[in-house]
C-alpha cells in the first residue's frame, strides 16, 4: 500500500512506480500536493534542474519568438533528452497560435474527434457552427467545440490500428512547420521536417493516461509539445513504468521536447489546473489595443502565414472575441508536433510499421486518447 491506500502494481515483473504517481495527481478527492512538482514560474524543486544554453537557429527568424539568446531553457536530471523551453514567445503573440488551434486547425483537411461523434457534413468550420448554434452557451459540454478533444494534421493518426497511413495524410500547415523546424535547430537537429501534430483540447476535468509515442517510423527527430492557455500537470517518466516520474507544471507558451534517450519515455498528464489569470492576459492578451486583437486577421498579424485560407479574413470578421476568450479560460491546448518519417522519406509503406503493444498505445482505448475524470475512472 502507498500513502495513498493504493496498492502498487507490477507490470512485467518490474514494479510500476509510474501509476501511483499518476493517480495521485489526477485524484480531486484529495488536497492536490504541489511539493514535488517542478514550476518555473515559482522556481520550485530547481534542484532537480539544469539551466541549459540553446543554439542560434540555423533558419530564418520566426516572427513572435523572443530571440534565443533570451530563452529560458532546462534540461531535468537523471530525464536525459528532455529540454523545457519556458514560454519563448513574445507577448501577446501566443494569442496567433491559440487562434490557429481554435479557428483553423479543427477545420478540414484536419481530421477531429468530432468526425466520429457528429455528422459532419455539414460543418465546415467548427467554431462558427459552435457559435450559430450555442451562442453564449458556447462553453457547455454539449457544444460542438467543447467536445473537441484532438485534431490531427498532416498524416492523420488511426487510432484503430495505431498507425499513420500514406492515403491519410493531408498537406502540413506550413507556419508550424516553421516554427518546429527553428526550434528544433536550436538543439541541434536542424532538418527537422514536421509532418503530422496532434492537437490536444483539454478541459478542466480532463487528463491523459500513462502512454509512449511510439507509431513513427522516425524516433531520432525530437517531439515538440506546445503548451497553450490553462495550465497542466505533466509526469514524465523513464522507457519502462519501473522509473518514477517526476511532474512538471506546464504554463501557457512552454514548449517540451522529447528527443534522443527521451523521445520513447512514458509521459501523461494527469491533471489541468486554472492559469493564473494576469499570466495568462500577458500571453494571449485579448486588450482591443492589442496587435494580435482577432479584429486583425491573423494574416494581417502575420503576413508571412501562407496557410490561411481564402475566407479567413472573412471569417475572423464572424467570431464572437468574448466567447473565444470563454472557451479559452476553459481549456488546455497542446499542440504535439512529430516528424513520421526518417530523413528523405517520401512513402510510410516504404518501411515496417513499429509495433504497438496490445493496448492502445495511449489509453488503452481505441476512440480517444481522453479521459475526462467524469466519464471514466482509470
Ligand atoms: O498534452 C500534453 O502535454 C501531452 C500530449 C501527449 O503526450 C500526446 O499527444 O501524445
Ligand atoms: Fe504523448
Amino acid at each position: 500500500m502507498d500513502l495513498y491506500g493504493q496498492d502498487s502494481e507490477t507490470v512485467d515483473g518490474e514494479q510500476d512506480l509510474f501509476k501511483p504517481e499518476y493517480k495521485k495527481y489526477k485524484r480531486k478527492d484529495i488536497k492536490l500536493d504541489l511539493g514535488d512538482v517542478i514550476d518555473f514560474t515559482k522556481q520550485n524543486n530547481m534542484d532537480i534542474v539544469q539551466e541549459i544554453v540553446l543554439q542560434e537557429s540555423q533558419h530564418p527568424a520566426v516572427r513572435g519568438l523572443k530571440p534565443v539568446k533570451e530563452w529560458k531553457s532546462y534540461a531535468i536530471k537523471g530525464f536525459p533528452g528532455f529540454i523545457f523551453i519556458r514560454n519563448p514567445f513574445e507577448d501577446g503573440h501566443q494569442r496567433y497560435w491559440i487562434e490557429r488551434c481554435v479557428l483553423d486547425y479543427p477545420n478540414k483537411p484536419s481530421k477531429t474527434i468530432l468526425d466520429n461523434l457528429v455528422d459532419m457534413s455539414n460543418v465546415s468550420d467548427v467554431w462558427l457552427t459552435s457559435q450559430k448554434e450555442s451562442g453564449s452557451n458556447i462553453t457547455n459540454k454539449d457544444s460542438l467545440i467543447m467536445k473537441l478533444r484532438w485534431a490531427t494534421m498532416g498524416y492523420n493518426y488511426e487510432w484503430n490500428s495505431r498507425a499513420y497511413y500514406d492515403e491519410m495524410k493531408s498537406q502540413f500547415p506550413s507556419d508550424l512547420h516553421e516554427l518546429c523546424r527553428f526550434i528544433a535547430s536550436t538543439i541541434g537537429y536542424h532538418n527537422f521536417s514536421a509532418e503530422t501534430a496532434i492537437v490536444n483540447y483539454y478541459h478542466m476535468s480532463g487528463d491523459m493516461g500513462p502512454h509512449k509515442d511510439i507509431s513513427e517510423i522516425d524516433h531520432d527527430a525530437p517531439l515538440l509539445s506546445f503548451s497553450f492557455g490553462q495550465d497542466a500537470l505533466f509526469l514524465l517518466g523513464g522507457l519502462t513504468k519501473a522509473t518514477k516520474p517526476v511532474c512538471l507544471s506546464l504554463h501557457s507558451g512552454d514548449v517540451c521536447i522529447m528527443y534522443g534517450d527521451c523521445r520513447l519515455v512514458y509521459h501523461a498528464v494527469p491533471r489541468i489546473l486554472s492559469a493564473d489569470k494576469d499570466n495568462l492576459k500577458h500571453c494571449y492578451n485579448f486588450n482591443e489595443d492589442s496587435p494580435y486583437h482577432g479584429n486583425k486577421t491573423s494574416e494581417e498579424n502575420d503576413p508571412k502565414s501562407p496557410d490561411v485560407s481564402e475566407g479567413l479574413a472573412a471569417r475572423r470578421q464572424e467570431v464572437q472575441w468574448g466567447l473565444f476568450s470563454q472557451y479559452v479560460q476553459c481549456t488546455r491546448i497542446n499542440m504535439n508536433v512529430r516528424q513520421v518519417l526518417p530523413p528523405g522519406g517520401t512513402n510510410i509503406a516504404d518501411y515496417p510499421q513499429p509495433v504497438c503493444p496490445s493496448v492502445n498505445c495511449k489509453t488503452g482505448k481505441t476512440s480517444s486518447i481522453h479521459n475526462d475524470t467524469e466519464q471514466t475512472q482509470s
